[in-house]
């Protein structure tokens, strides 16, 4: 995959710089994970307009391993140090796929050490991007199952590629709870009734009915999808940025003060959880049906 930048994202603009691909120290592992040399994100941003673009950059799914995880970071910790930046849209470089979740690969018969530094990252780009002082965007380009739609639902607005996409927390699919503050994320979004049905069934929407219980707020052309962002991101970026961004902290503050507090009973449940020969078991299971292609969207 090039690392070129997307022209409609620069079309028009004098000055427009990419803040350099994060890249990581990967902790010793026995496992291989040579796409650790590799970008994973790339972002722009573009001096007029204050708006920043990080693209997933990690084919073919987008798949979040610690890496990408730590990418997504870095790239936030530098946007959200300038000044100057005041909106993020969120993206993927790969047409058809937003995100696919975590990898598999991670969570996979994992070592524990790797699955904690894991599970903490997850759980650092969820509180950066749920609590941003940014006006966040995400364009949804296509497929957004379980940690892609949390990625989405961190923003503050989602637009969503026209098409066989789908979107939505599937994680009982695979024989796994959605952890309270993807549940959190999710109820926040789409409102308590919807969210129990969605949880529990695991359910997977298509476009539109991911628009009608709101779980994105606009369905529009792929081709049109950034376009649309980027219009979106004027109506918020109108708005005095301590206003909105106080609104903001108060609207989700009680959700982000429940996580800090049960932050690390979190982390040792998960590992309790993930190391468990059952779970292995249902996620092997899992495994194969997702190479028989068997999920479908309601
Ligand atoms: C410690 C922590 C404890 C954590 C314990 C607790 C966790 C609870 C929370 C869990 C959150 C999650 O996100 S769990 C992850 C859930 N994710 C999913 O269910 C998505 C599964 N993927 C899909 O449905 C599809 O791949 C989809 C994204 C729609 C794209 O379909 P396509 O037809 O375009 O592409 P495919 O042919 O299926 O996929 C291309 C290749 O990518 C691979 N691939 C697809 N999804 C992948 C994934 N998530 N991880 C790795 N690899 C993936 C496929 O196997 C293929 O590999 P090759 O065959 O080699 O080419």
């Amino acid at each position: 995959m090039a690392l070129s930048f997307n022209p409609r994202l620069v079309r028009g603009v004098s000055r427009c710089h990419a803040i350099v691909t994060a890249k990581m120290a990967l902790a010793a592992s026995c496992r291989d994970f040579s796409a650790a040399e590799k970008s994973t994100v790339i972002v722009n941003l573009n001096d007029n307009t204050g708006v920043a673009t990080i693209q997933l950059n990690r084919p073919p799914v987008n798949s979040l391993n610690l890496q990408l995880l730590t990418d997504i970071k870095i790239a936030l910790d530098k946007l959200q140090m300038k000044k100057d930046c005041r909106g993020m849209i969120l993206t993927s470089s790969s047409p058809g796929i937003f995100c696919a979740g975590l990898d598999f690969m991670e969570m996979h018969n994992p070592q524990e050490g790797r699955a904690r530094e894991f599970w903490r990252s997850l759980q650092e780009v969820w509180k950066m991007l749920y609590g941003s002082r940014l006006a966040t965007i995400a364009a949804i380009n296509g497929h957004s199952p379980a940690g892609g739609c949390l990625l989405s639902l961190t923003c503050d607005y989602r637009v969503m590629a026209q098409g066989k996409f789908m979107i939505g927390l599937n994680e009982t699919l695979l024989g796994m709870v959605a952890p309270f503050w993807f549940q959190d994320t999710m109820t926040n979004t789409i409102g308590h009734r919807e969210a129990e049905k969605a949880l529990q069934l695991g359910l997977l929407y298509s476009g539109e009915n991911a628009l009608n219980v709101g779980l994105i707020d606009e369905l529009v052309p792929p081709e049109k999808v950034m376009q649309t962002a980027q219009v979106q991101m004027q109506t918020w970026l109108k708005i005095p940025d301590l206003a909105r961004r106080l609104t903001k902290e108060q609207m989700r503050g009680p959700t982000l003060q429940k996580f800090v507090q049960r932050q690390n009973e979190d982390v040792d449940q998960i590992m309790k959880f993930i190391m468990d020969s059952a779970t292995q078991r249902s996620l092997g299971i899992y495994l194969n049906t997702l190479k028989h292609k068997q999920l479908t969207s309601v």
